[in-house]
């Protein structure tokens, strides 16, 4: 290999794309077909149609090889177990019924069967089903999706390459099945799933594919001995099939460290490899194993994660490091570009010179082209996308709203006693004890209720001139008086009052921050049919007037009982929006904390007693490998702490998380030094309760019982169990009663029936505790 030629051959790749389409078409016809208003044909058409369009533009961007099989109706984890025959046995005869039928009733469950449960794409938004699997799993392969959806792209005309969730990070996805003892490692099927991706691998092959990439992103975190081992053996027995296309191994999402030297050495004609962030770590480590000889090397330079446009000339100096590494180079995004909203351009509202600093899927495919263009023939070629790139980032470099001196030396000044309560736990929660005079086992909810059309379209006619604001505050306020009034009525100790004004718990809050820019088009696929609008935090971040008080005084004006103010916290903020990429996330994160002790100290002087900053996103951005951990909770638990940390003794400080194992960070938790936490537990029969007991865990704790992630309603019986075997893990004195997480997604008879069920239970439990 030479140099040369492996820049003359460059080509420029993406390893997936937005699902969506620009209207949210997908979201818009799977919703309809599950009401019963459009006909899977319809459905299908749909999809095609996007799929099809999705690749023309690709193509005519200048992309050489698309990628295929990476469209999803609800999610690629869920595909690739119809694709290896894992379907649960609960859902095996809706699935042998009907194929589509069935593959939704996996993804979301019928009145009659569990769906598979759902956890978070590594450290993304992005949300898989998690595939169920035990010693008694017969795989089956089923290729249909993956060559029909190739036999499309070539149809066109085009260069295609199917892209598929690799065997080892499935197997390491997996989780064993209800019923399968917990020890189970569906890592021990890999001799039995190998047969089943080989007759993919051939039936794709005999479809016309030259490539087929694997993707195994699970081996950029921390892996065993026996694991790396397995993911040796994986690659050797694929890459030693006669029948098969050529094998690309596509990781991403941090660097590869000891699964580097394993893959490098691996029979398979091509790896691709994360350039960005802590990923930029795989350039050294490449070079310390010799490079990729005889190899294709894909090169991950453009960020797939963030909006921010690519520093080109810096990229093609590691383009340049890397072209004496491998056969050939060729040039991608670092991951899917599923995790970033299709096109900057349509963001009318976003100030001109601004959206020039921004790269959705659109603008960094574009990238890539430039990037295989100049390093194939020269960055002569591309000469005027240089000047105009250089010009674009000094834009924003010497933008003002990237550096307010104020914000600045707000933050300089932050003390490490800024970040501390003025007294200890114990005579704060005697002085909020005093203060709000609640029962032994007090209820409360963890902030939304439901999210209905009617407040949706309220808010969509605000936009559109249909409604003024004082019509769009009335009906809000309409809204809260609702809330609070069932929840009198119901008997609930701590109120909220619904966050009917929020469209969503990140994107309401930047919208009034200086600093923060807000999309009205950029949606990115959350789970499903479910998408949110991540805000850009662009710049220094300061709040220039109060963004709740008027909301939550207004609901305190109706009720003498307490209700709790309600904010998002600031490591949420930062993991569900886009960060800036220009310092460290501990200083965004400062900005951002400073922000909302303003919001929490103005609560307080408004007459709030109780104020609950949720940070449900604490576990999920913890860095996918251990060494990087300890300095992420340093700051991220500095910061919540700097939001809340300034109040009285007697305000009571609660925090809220779901969505996550917490195992692995209950330290963190007790140094946030909340005073009380309401966690989800429900699905888990209080297992965080134990685990927070096993701590020992000093403060106030709600582990939920109520699942609020299904349309079941809880019993009072089994609600009352929970909270009996929450008893056998925290006293009475510091347990509460709450459901999971938030109503949002939850219709109102349910909601109604499930909150008088809990308050029942309650009561309950209440009269069988030895009376003191
Ligand atoms: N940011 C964030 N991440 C999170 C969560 C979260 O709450 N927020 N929760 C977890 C699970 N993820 C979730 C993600 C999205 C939704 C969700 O409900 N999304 C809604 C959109 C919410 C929203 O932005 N609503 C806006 C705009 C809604 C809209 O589409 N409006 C229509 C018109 C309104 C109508 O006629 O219905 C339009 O603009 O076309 C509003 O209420 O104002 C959806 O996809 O349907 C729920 C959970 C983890 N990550
Ligand atoms: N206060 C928020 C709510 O109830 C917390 C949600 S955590 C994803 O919706
Ligand atoms: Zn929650």
């Amino acid at each position: 290999m030479t140099a040369k030629s492996a820049a003359a051959a460059a080509r420029a790749t993406v390893y997936g794309y937005p699902r969506q389409g620009r209207n949210r078409e997908l979201k818009k016809a799977v919703e309809g077909y599950w009401q019963g208003r459009v006909g899977a044909d319809a459905l299908r058409s749909t999809a095609a149609g996007l799929r099809r369009s999705t690749w023309r533009q690709l193509a005519d961007a200048g992309l050489h090889e698309v990628p295929t099989g990476d469209f999803s109706y609800y999610d690629h984890v869920l595909d690739t177990t119809v694709m290896v025959g894992a379907i649960p046995k609960r859902h095996r005869a809706a699935v042998d019924a009907d194929a589509l039928g069935g593959y939704f009733a996996m993804a979301r469950g019928t009145q009659e069967v569990a769906p598979l449960e759902m956890t978070k794409w590594f450290d993304t938004n992005y949300h898989y089903l998690v595939p169920e699997l035990g010693p008694g799993t017969v795989f089956t392969a089923d290729s249909a999706k993956q060559v029909a959806e190739l036999t499309e792209a070539l149809a066109l005309g085009l260069s295609a390459r199917p892209v598929l969730v690799g065997p080892v990070t499935y197997l390491l996805l997996a989780k064993p099945a209800p019923g399968v003892p917990a020890g189970f490692e569906p890592l021990t099927l890999l001799e039995a799933l190998l047969p089943v991706y080989a007759e993919v691998l051939a039936d794709l092959r005999a479809a016309g594919a030259e490539w087929v990439q694997l993707d195994e992103p699970a081996l950029v975190q921390d892996r065993t001995p026996a694991e790396l081992q397995a993911a040796e053996r994986c690659y050797r027995v694929l890459g030693g099939l006669t029948d098969r296309p050529k094998l690309l191994v596509a990781s991403y999402f941090d660097r590869l460290g000891d699964a580097l030297p394993v893959l490098a050495k691996a029979p398979v004609e091509g790896l691709a490899l994360d350039f960005t962030g802590a990923a930029a770590a795989n350039l050294d480590a490449l070079a310390a194993v010799g490079g990729l000889p005889g190899k294709r090397l894909v090169a991950g330079v453009v960020d797939g994660r963030n909006v921010w446009i690519n520093d080109l000339s810096k990229s093609l100096s590691t383009l340049g490091t890397l072209l004496g590494l491998a056969d050939r180079v060729d040039v991608a995004a670092s991951c899917s570009l599923l995790h970033v909203p299709l096109d900057a351009s349509a963001e009318r509202d976003v100030e001109p010179q601004i959206r020039r600093w921004l790269a959705f899927a659109r603008q960094k495919t574009a990238e890539v082209v430039t990037l295989a263009e100049a390093l194939a023939r020269g960055t002569g070629s591309v000469t005027a996308e240089l000047a105009a790139n250089r010009a674009d980032l000094a834009s924003r470099a010497g933008s003002p709203i990237t550096r307010d001196p104020a914000v600045r030396a707000r933050a300089a000044a932050v003390t490490d006693a800024d970040t501390r309560r003025s007294q200890p736990y114990a005579e704060r929660s005697a002085a909020q004890r005093a203060r709000l005079g609640l029962p032994l086992l007090p209820t409360t909810t963890i902030g939304s209720f439901p999210q209905t059309g009617g407040l949706r379209r309220a808010r969509a006619d605000l936009r559109a001139g249909r409604l003024g604001t004082g019509g769009y505050e009335e009906r809000i306020e309409a809204e809260i008086q609702e809330v609070i009034s069932f929840q009198e009525t119901t008997g609930i100790d701590v109120l909220v009052h619904g966050e009917p004004e929020r469209n969503d718990m990140v994107q309401y809050f930047a919208e009034q921050l200086t600093g923060c820019l807000a999309t009205r088009h950029g949606w990115v696929q959350s789970y499903g049919t479910r998408y949110v609008r991540p805000p850009i935090l662009a710049g220094d971040v300061s709040r220039p007037e109060p963004m709740t008080v008027r909301w939550t005084s207004y609901a305190q004006s109706l009720t003498e009982r307490p209700v709790k103010g309600m904010l998002t916290g600031p490591v949420t903020m930062l993991a569900w929006s886009f960060v800036r990429d220009d310092q460290p996330l501990a200083d965004t994160a400062r900005q951002v904390a400073l922000a909302l002790r303003d919001e929490v100290a103005d609560l307080e002087a408004a007459g709030t007693a109780v104020i609950q900053v949720d940070e449900p996103a604490l576990r999920e951005t913890l860095p996918l490998r251990a060494a990087d951990r300890a300095a992420y909770l340093a700051w991220a638990t500095e910061a919540f702490r700097l939001t809340t940390t300034g109040v009285r003794p007697d305000t009571q400080i609660h925090t809220h998380m779901c969505y996550a194992e917490f195992g692995d960070i209950v330290q963190a938790i007790d140094d946030l030094d909340a005073d009380v936490i309401s966690l989800e537990a429900a699905r888990s029969h209080m297992q965080v309760a134990r685990e927070l007991a096993a701590h020992g865990y000093p403060r106030e704790a709600g582990p939920g019982v109520y699942d609020i992630h299904s349309p079941r309603v809880p019993g009072a019986d089994e609600a009352a169990d929970l909270l009996r075997t929450g008893l056998k893990a925290i006293p009475a004195e510091r347990l509460w009663v709450n459901p999971d997480c938030g109503l949002k997604t939850r219709g109102w008879p349910e909601t109604r029936a499930a909150l008088e069920n809990l308050v029942a239970a309650a009561r309950t439990v209440r009269s069988e505790l030895p009376a003191s």
